[in-house]
């Protein structure tokens, strides 16, 4: 499959003028102009409700833009076919709100399933990251086993099993302990350090505020639909 370049400094991710709004319902998010720089880790934030799920979907192809562009690695969302879309699922992980295990699979075959899906094998790699996120004494547990916090490293460690140049996490903290959400950082922080692009959408401002000395962060927040501050600041 050909895979297109990204040159260097362009964004990997790009809104212009981008709107959505569900089926028959109001324009939820309007007129949004962004740029995600390769490397670099931004914290989405606003009200619940506000479209910060809606916004990560549309930056991974799950939905499509209603109005303005989408520009993924280059490639214009609106135009991209079946095997450019299945390319930017494998250069992008999501650590998606709700985790989405399968629960009759154990922890290390959820992990593994991304690569299992591509037809890949599945080597020591999977002990490494399982090891990474802290997790080898709990890849044989099934995922109603596990306590939030394992979760979310599952999840965390599914979403990069693949390599991503880009990850892309929603409320990957919420309903977790402030010491875990700590670690979970850490680790979003370490894949930053490793030059992977980050995205984190969350409520949590203490989040945001402990992650400043760790690391240089963009703040994205949303409110009355659109993008209204794009800085270093809360
Ligand atoms: N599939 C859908 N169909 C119709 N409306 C939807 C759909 N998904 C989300 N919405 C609505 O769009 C709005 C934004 O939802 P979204 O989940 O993007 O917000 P959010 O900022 O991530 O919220 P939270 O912080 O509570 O997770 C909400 O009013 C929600 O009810």
């Amino acid at each position: 499959m050909r895979r297109i370049r990204v040159k260097d400094e362009q964004a990997v991710i790009e809104l212009r003028d981008t709107s959505y709004s569900y089926r028959g319902g109001e324009p939820l998010l309007q007129g949004m102009t962004l740029q995600v720089a390769p490397g670099s880790f931004h914290f989405l934030t606003g009200p619940s409700g506000a479209g910060k799920s809606t916004l990560l979907k549309l930056m991974y192809a799950e939905l499509q833009a209603t109005g303005g562009a989408v520009t993924l690695f280059g490639q214009d969302s609106r135009v991209m076919d079946r095997n450019a879309v299945a390319d930017v699922r494998t250069r992008i992980g999501v650590v998606h709100q709700d985790c989405q295990f399968l629960d009759h699979l154990s922890i290390a075959d959820n992990v593994a399933l991304p690569l299992m899906v591509q037809g890949k094998p599945v080597g020591s790699d999977l002990h490494d990251l399982l090891a990474w996120v802290g997790l080898s004494d709990r890849m044989h547990a099934f995922p109603p086993e596990l306590s939030g916090g394992e979760r979310q490293r599952a999840a965390l460690a599914r979403a990069v099993i693949l390599s991503p140049d880009v990850i892309l996490a929603d409320e990957p903290t919420g309903n977790i302990d402030w010491d875990m959400s700590q670690r979970v950082l850490q680790l979003l922080v370490e894949l930053n350090k490793m030059g992977k692009t980050v995205m984190v959408a969350t409520h949590d401002i203490a989040l945001i505020r402990a992650a400043k000395p760790q690391v240089s962060t963009r703040i994205l927040r949303i409110s009355n639909k659109r993008l209204q501050s794009a800085g270093a600041e809360l």
